[in-house]
């Protein structure tokens, strides 16, 4: 069963190192670029998707869109969800992270962006950026929508989609992309390489480079190796540009 995750292409406030989460950022030029190359080393790798995954966030579902157009593989199913949507960042979205970093301690900046457990500070039920005053969301129950995700309320919400969903296709035979976001993605390879709590804080994964796994029966991992060889791209490029997520507002 071959699996391939995939984080959008470098996004508007990616660009301008500002908190997304679940604000609706468009791709920035560089990023429907990598979204574009994304395909070109899928294709290279003979790694072709058969169906696609993605959140309802337009950075993710047009990195699908152009990867697909790179492939010359349009006509895929493409399936949207919430539940592969961004961690939402609370009060921090809207905010450069530049500039919040120099109003904690680092250590509050890194827990809020990298600790397992502790989510931002939440918005207000009546701020713009809470999904319940988003019509995108209007057939979800609004005790399932956030105000603030911490990572480990993110992999609650990703696994009932990874189980029902994307298990279903993998176990149908076909080759699976997932176009999504950082951190719904740390979720998940979190999950499928079994990291612990305090290692996943490392895992810094970089835009727009596609990531291959072979998965057992068990829809885990058939062989264990190090998270950068699952990378498709130029290893060097690829370190570089993860060191630089993790660098970011430092
Ligand atoms: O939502 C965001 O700001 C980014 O897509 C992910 O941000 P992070 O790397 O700071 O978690």
């Amino acid at each position: 069963m071959e699996l391939v995750l995939l984080r959008h292409g470098q996004s508007e406030w990616n660009a301008e190192n500002i908190f997304t989460g679940w604000a609706d950022v468009d791709l920035s030029d560089v990023g429907m670029v990598e979204a574009v190359e994304a395909g070109g080393l899928m294709a290279e790798a003979e790694v072709i998707p058969d169906v696609v995954h993605t959140s309802l966030q337009k950075r993710a579902i047009r990195t699908a869109e152009e990867s697909l157009r790179a492939m010359d593989r349009q006509w895929v199913p493409v399936r949207r969800h919430w539940r592969l949507n961004e961690r939402h960042y609370g009060a921090l979205q809207g905010r450069n992270k530049a500039e919040v970093s120099s109003e904690v301690s680092a250590e509050q900046y890194h827990e809020w962006r990298r600790s397992f457990l502790v989510p931002p500070p939440p918005v207000d039920y009546d701020s713009e950026y809470h999904p319940v005053n988003d019509p995108r969301y209007s057939d979800v129950p609004s005790e399932l929508l956030p105000a603030s995700e911490s990572l480990s309320m993110v992999l609650d919400r990703v696994l009932p989609y990874w189980f029902d969903q994307i298990c279903r296709d993998l176990h149908a035979g076909r080759t699976v992309l997932v176009s999504a976001h950082g951190n719904s993605l740390r979720a998940l390879v979190k999950h499928l390489e079994g990291i612990s709590d305090a290692d996943i804080a490392e895992l810094n994964i970089p835009t727009g480079v596609p990531m291959r796994y072979e998965l057992g029966g068990d829809y885990r991992p058939r062989t264990t190796m190090p998270i950068e060889d699952r990378y498709l791209g130029d290893p060097d490029a690829i370190a570089a540009a993860a060191e630089a997520v993790a660098s970011q507002g430092r």
